[in-house]
């Protein structure tokens, strides 16, 4: 459901938590927040390497679907450690207990992946928990309340990654930067070529798979594409 027009703004004045958050200085450039391919072989490790050696990416989401927590923990230290070697956050999908047993810098939860401050409680606060809220004011108010430390808005764009049910308007991110200092991330079908309406309305990250590992030039050539974009905006 498209609810954008359902929230009320005075709503935000009941929060303590927003009021102080309207205070935090200026929001940062927008960044790159790269999200893994659904499936990976061995050869992936090198792959990121790569990718996040091209330019700057402020965080790497691990995120495959078809296999179960067992087999993702398998395959995430490697991938957890190209991460760490270049500070680059490593955020794992879906699972509070997977990112507890990785001890990953942070989980992403959909809406049906668990509750924020459940994450919290269990991952401590310096955990970045993300929340996604597809089109909604309203699921965004409920993360920011419950504690998260991004919202996530998308399907922006039409994608092959996944099946989406939700087209936002670039101007959800100018309203949610307007009525708070939590960062919020765009997500869904961006490119280097769509992007820019993104960047422009207000989005801190960029959350990107297929653009990148899909791209024929290579990752590295993808990131570096999305830099030169951030970097003249
Ligand atoms: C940064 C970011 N935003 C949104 C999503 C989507 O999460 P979710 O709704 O749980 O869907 P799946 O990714 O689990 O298919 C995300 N993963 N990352
Ligand atoms: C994982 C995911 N979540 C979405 C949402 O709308 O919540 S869109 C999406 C796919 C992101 O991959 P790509 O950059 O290849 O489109
Ligand atoms: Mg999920």
């Amino acid at each position: 459901m498209n609810d954008q027009d359902d929230f009320d703004d005075e709503d935000l004045a009941l929060d303590p938590h927003f009021a102080d958050r309207f205070e935090q200085e200026e929001k940062p450039a927008c960044q790159l927040y790269l999200i893994s391919p659904p499936k990976i072989d061995e050869g992936f490790a090198d792959r990121l390497a790569e990718a996040l050696d091209a330019s700057p990416v402020a965080a790497f989401q691990l995120r495959l679907k078809g296999i179960d927590e067992h087999a993702i923990a398998a395959l995430a230290p490697p991938l957890q450690k190209v991460c760490a070697d270049r500070e680059v956050a490593f955020i794992v999908n879906d699972s509070i207990g997977l990112a507890k047993r990785l001890k990953a810098d942070g989980v992403h939860l959909g809406q049906d992946d668990g509750d924020p401050r459940d994450a919290r409680e269990q991952l401590g606060r310096d955990a970045q928990i993300g929340v996604t809220c597809h089109d909604s004011r309203h699921l965004a108010m409920e993360a920011g309340e419950a504690g998260a430390d991004y919202v996530a808005f998308g399907a922006f764009y039409p994608t092959d990654t996944k099946e989406t049910k939700h087209r936002p308007d670039p101007s959800i991110l100018g309203w949610w930067s307007t009525v708070t200092g939590i960062p919020c991330v765009a997500i869904g079908g961006i490119t280097p070529d769509n992007a820019k309406p993104l960047i422009d309305a207000g989005a801190d990250f960029l959350a990107v798979s297929g653009a990148v590992w899909n791209d024929p030039e290579g990752p590295a050539a993808a990131v570096r594409k999305f830099a030169a974009l951030l970097s003249a905006s």
